[in-house]
């Protein structure tokens, strides 16, 4: 919306609308006789406010085609500041007016001086509400949990389950695929806890060969194994207070999975080569992209260690499932990796935001970030493109159109409400909040049988 400010006059009377006209400075001006043109200016301008005579034809005399058509504004922009205007000792239809979400009243005849003034404070109102709008989505859309970029509000729930449960000292599963975030999302759960002035380890548990892992985790002494010239701290000791990230759960061995789980039930460990316990006091946070369920059913992974290390399970979405997160944070990476590395690139072409958006996005966040951050050097404008993506061919030729996807979902919505309510048409009407003549237009329509 601009920020032109746009006022409309729903005015009879020729007289007084032209008298009105001429009232006001510094807003562009629209006038409608009757609820008809109102609503085509509504439509066309979207005003912020509009003064409104009740007394509108055909009823010019009472008040109903006044309210209809202020009920219609109000269903069309419920953001738009309404002023009714009615007839001297008219108490009870301003009454009306407000419950129904008229903003303000003025009563004829018009003082144009009192009239200006409410209309004035009824701009600066809607232009604040505005901007708290704005505020309030750049915030919901912007970094959560300490640099999460998203919008989508499948994610948001899951950073707000985190940010719930982190101050709780319970064991935190993260499942999902590989590049969704999870390493960030475990750090996040770190930062908003209590732990959060002591370490943060993460290891990952694939990354490192069998043999070596067992050290990497438990520590050593000086001389336990060949090569061990020096005793060394694992992991886990290094996470004293603070919080241990086990990445790739999944990954762990099952001889090394008996020593982790004796650890989480007793908080003690031995470095190799030592009998000397060690008391750790960490949180651990787990993550995997593999079915651990499965893993625990054919004797993979260890029942008990899972239920040790799953106190509470969180599972993140695929960026393929976080619609519009994925032109979110391909804006987020150009501006980083264009300011880290001085190229020009500044924004994203056309063909390259519909890619972006088309594309499956199989390896998630870390195969955008890669994508973005190779584009950048790529791209020999200010200009991004599906090409300087490598995603030309890839973008989806089903434009987006709003009306098939609604059609879809009704459809859908539809055929489910009538399986439940057994093909009956009241209950299926019920269901769905809809009246029966509505739910049969529809069916009629889109040619469903009960
Ligand atoms: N929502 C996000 N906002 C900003 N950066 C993100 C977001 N999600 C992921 N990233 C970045 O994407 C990259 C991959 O994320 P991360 O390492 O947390 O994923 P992962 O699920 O742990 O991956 P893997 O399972 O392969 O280890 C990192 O550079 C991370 O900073």
């Amino acid at each position: 919306m601009t920020d032109l400010k746009k006022l409309l006059i729903v005015e009879d009377d020729a007289g007084l609308q032209r008298q009105l006209r001429w009232a006001y400075e510094g807003y562009e001006i629209h006038t409608a006789a009757n609820r008809d043109e109102a609503v085509t200016v509504i439509r066309a301008e979207e005003p912020q406010v509009v003064t409104l005579d009740l007394g509108l034809p055909p009823d010019p005399d009472g008040t109903s085609e006044g309210f209809a058509t202020l009920e219609t504004i109000l269903q069309l922009r419920p953001d738009t500041k309404v002023i009714v205007a009615s007839g001297h000792g008219a108490h009870e239809s301003m009454l009306k007016a407000i419950s129904l979400g008229a903003w303000d009243f003025y009563q004829k005849p018009i003082d144009i001086d009192a009239l200006g003034l409410i209309v004035a404070r009824a701009f600066h109102v809607h232009a604040l509400e505005a901007e708290n709008r704005r505020l309030a989505e750049r915030a919901e859309a912007g970094a959560v949990l300490g640099g999460m970029i998203t919008g989508a509000p499948e994610m948001l729930k899951v950073t707000r389950t985190i940010e719930r449960v982190a101050g709780a000292d319970v064991s935190v599963m993260l499942l999902g695929a590989s590049g969704t975030g999870k390493e960030l999302l475990a750090r996040g759960v770190h930062d908003a806890s209590p732990r959060k002035k002591h370490a943060f380890v993460a290891i990952n548990c694939a990354a490192i060969p069998e043999t070596l892992l067992e050290s990497e985790l438990f520590g050593h002494e000086k001389g336990a194994f060949t090569g061990a010239v020096k005793t060394t701290e694992g992991k886990i000791e290094l996470a004293q207070g603070g919080t241990l990230f086990l990445d790739e759960i999944g990954d762990v061995p099952l001889p090394l999975q008996v020593k982790l789980l004796r650890f989480l039930q007793e908080r003690v460990i031995e470095r190799i080569g030592s009998r000397k316990p060690i008391a750790v006091d960490t949180r651990v946070v787990c993550a995997t992209h593999q079915d651990l369920d499965a893993m625990v059913a054919d004797g993979r992974f260890r029942e008990d260690l899972y239920y040790r290390l799953a106190e509470i399970v969180i599972r993140i979405p695929s960026l393929a499932e976080r619609p519009g997160d994925a032109g979110l944070l391909a804006r987020h990476f150009l501006t980083k990796y264009a300011a880290a590395m001085q190229t020009g690139a500044k924004s994203f072409a056309p063909d390259a935001l519909a890619a972006i958006d088309a594309w499956s996005w199989p390896g998630n966040v870390r195969e955008l970030e890669n994508r973005v951050k190779r584009a950048t050097i790529m791209a020999e404008g200010k200009m991004v493109s599906a090409a300087d993506l490598d995603l030309a061919d890839k973008a989806d030729p089903i434009p987006i159109n709003l009306k098939a996807a609604r059609e879809l979902a009704d459809r859908k919505a539809i055929r489910h409400a009538l399986a439940r309510a057994e093909g009956n048409i009241s209950g299926t009407a019920r269901l769905l909040g809809i009246s029966r003549p509505t739910l049969y237009d529809l069916m009629k329509a889109y040619d469903l049988q009960p």
